[in-house]
């Protein structure tokens, strides 16, 4: 369980976050929306670690956050800088296995067996520059989960992927945190994306000092399904709670 306890952050005199109290509890996707410069990145900066805490305190399953915590992974918008391009794919992926003293044959096997996960059964021997944007953005996901993290960050994970890459993504998200039960946190400027692949969307208040301004369950009937699920009324509404929310607080 993540906890965020009157969490508030600054760069300087810069207050960007103010008294940001969440718990995401195991298994959830949240997602966090937000006007542009609100501090969604600055949030999940600093749950990884990467920011010390100001203000507030921050626990993951009840052990304050004090440095990059040990199982945590991340997965950023520019996957085409996340991987290395000497490393063939299956060795980009099996990487944080050796920090754990994994053997060899183990480290190879379980780097297959997420890459069958994220559908690149077959490609461990090629090179990430030998593959798509939207295939190297897969290879970053099977290399975040390879560890099993208890947490996982996504910023923007798809923004730069054409539409049609993006919502195969979308659904292999949502399939793989079905199977893995990972609990994620995910930043996203696009509000359908949202409501699509969120069980809670967080509506962070334009900047400076953000704070909450919705916190909203998404409950949707049957599974979620591209076409179907944006159609259906639910859907719909929810995206225009979180659309006014984020329009409402918006300078
Ligand atoms: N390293 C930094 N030093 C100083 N100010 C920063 C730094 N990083 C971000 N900021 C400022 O903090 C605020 C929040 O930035 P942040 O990148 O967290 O917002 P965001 O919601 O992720 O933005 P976007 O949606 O445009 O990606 C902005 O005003 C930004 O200019």
């Amino acid at each position: 369980m993540l906890r965020l306890d009157s969490l508030g952050q600054r760069y300087g005199e810069h207050l960007v976050l103010d008294d940001i109290s969440l718990t995401v509890p195991d298994g959830q996707l949240l997602c966090v929306v937000g006007p542009s410069g609100c501090g969604k990145s600055t949030l999940l900066r600093t749950v990884a670690g990467l920011l010390p805490v100001r203000e507030g305190a921050i626990s993951i399953d009840g052990e304050p956050v004090a440095g990059v915590p040990e199982r945590l992974a991340v997965v950023f918008q520019d996957y085409g800088r996340s991987l290395f391009p000497w490393l063939s794919v299956r060795e980009n992926v099996a990487l944080p296995l050796r920090r754990r003293g994994m053997g060899r044959a183990e480290r190879r096997d379980e780097a297959e067996r997420m890459l069958e996960r994220v559908g690149l059964d077959g490609a461990g021997r090629r090179h990430p520059w030998q593959l798509s944007g939207g295939m190297q953005q897969r290879v970053a996901i099977a290399r975040a989960l390879v560890c099993r993290p208890s947490l996982l960050l996504m910023d923007e994970p798809f923004g730069s992927l054409d539409a049609q890459t993006r919502e195969d993504l979308e659904d292999l998200l949502l399939e793989v945190h079905r199977a893995e039960g990972t609990t994620i946190v995910f930043v996203t400027h696009d509000i359908d994306e949202s409501v699509y692949v969120g069980d809670r969307v967080v509506v962070l208040s334009a900047g400076p000092g953000s704070r909450v301004v919705l916190d909203l369950p998404v409950v949707l009937p049957g599974k979620r399904e591209q076409i179907g699920t944006r159609g259906l009324p639910e859907f719909v509404g929810l995206r225009a709670e979180v659309g006014r929310a984020v329009r409402g607080s918006a300078p």
